[in-house]
């Protein structure tokens, strides 16, 4: 059971580091990052190529290892699992949306989302199925494959694949990367409305932390870190794109 209720942070990162590779040829993508995202939050991360979004997503979501530091996901330090219980952990308690949804094609939107519940196996219960998809508006293409469906709708379904588990926490990198405006707009209104409902783990809204490089994208969280050369450089709480895309400019010009 995940302690979520008694730390408020569904994900705390403490001091965390990422190099790549040794030697002269080494690269700190991360460099001391201390950071929490609170139960119920919708954070975005922004900051220019090679600031080490994707680097920081992946470590916090338990797909990479940090080279120092903790991750701690609803009260537990992930970095502490070994393999099989990291990736046990990961397919129970986090969701991981990727711009180019990922859906296995061979199988319908019903399989893909039931496809978390076989890999932790378990017996995919189908009413938890249906229920992600309802949650998702896509229960009427229960059916489908993923050829059959729009870019917003196979991102719906791969939504629902994340949030099948009920995970204490929903990683997304550039979510609407491949969507068109008006479909990115009202699969945003939809994350948005996860985080404002009520019905996600311990009674409040599912937690998002989503990478994205378009400022009218970031503006839809409750906040956006902003990170340059691996390291935290400030942070805008209740975001206007202008605003955003403001900060992005001036980190651009300290390069
Ligand atoms: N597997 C890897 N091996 C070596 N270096 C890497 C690796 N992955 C990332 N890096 C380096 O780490 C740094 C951070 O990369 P990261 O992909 O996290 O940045 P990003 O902010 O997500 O960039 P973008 O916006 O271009 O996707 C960059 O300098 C990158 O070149």
């Amino acid at each position: 059971m995940l302690d979520t209720a008694r730390t408020q942070d569904a994900v705390r990162l403490e001091a965390l580091t990422k190099q790549y590779g040794s030697g002269d040829g080494a690269v700190a993508a991360l460099r001391g990052i201390d950071l929490s995202f609170p139960v119920g939050s919708f954070t975005a991360v922004m900051g220019p190529s090679g600031s080490g979004k994707s680097t920081l997503l992946q470590c916090s979501a338990g797909l990479d290892r940090p080279s120092s530091g903790r991750v701690v996901i609803g009260g537990v330090d992930i970095t502490r699992l070994n393999e099989t219980e990291l990736t046990g952990f990961r397919r129970e308690s986090t969701g991981f949306v990727f711009q180019s949804f990922n859906l296995l094609p061979s199988l319908t939107a019903e399989q893909n989302v039931a496809l978390p519940l076989r890999l932790a196996g378990r017996r995919p219960d189908r009413r938890a199925v249906l229920r992600a998809l309802a949650q998702m508006g896509m229960e009427h293409k229960a059916g489908s494959r993923p050829s059959e469906l729009s870019g917003g709708q196979q991102q719906r379904v791969a939504i629902a694949r994340a949030l099948v588990t009920r995970p204490a926490v929903l990683f997304a990198d550039e979510p609407t990367g491949a969507l068109d405006l008006s479909t990115g707009r009202e699969l945003l209104a939809v994350l948005r409305a996860l985080v404002d409902a009520a019905d996600g783990p311990d009674g409040v809204g599912t937690t998002i932390v989503m990478v994205t490089h378009d400022p009218s994208v970031a503006a839809h969280a409750d906040r956006v870190l902003f990170l340059a050369d691996g390291a935290l450089a400030g942070e805008l709480v209740a975001p206007s794109p202008e605003a955003v895309a403001g900060r992005m400019t001036d980190l651009a010009v300290a390069r």
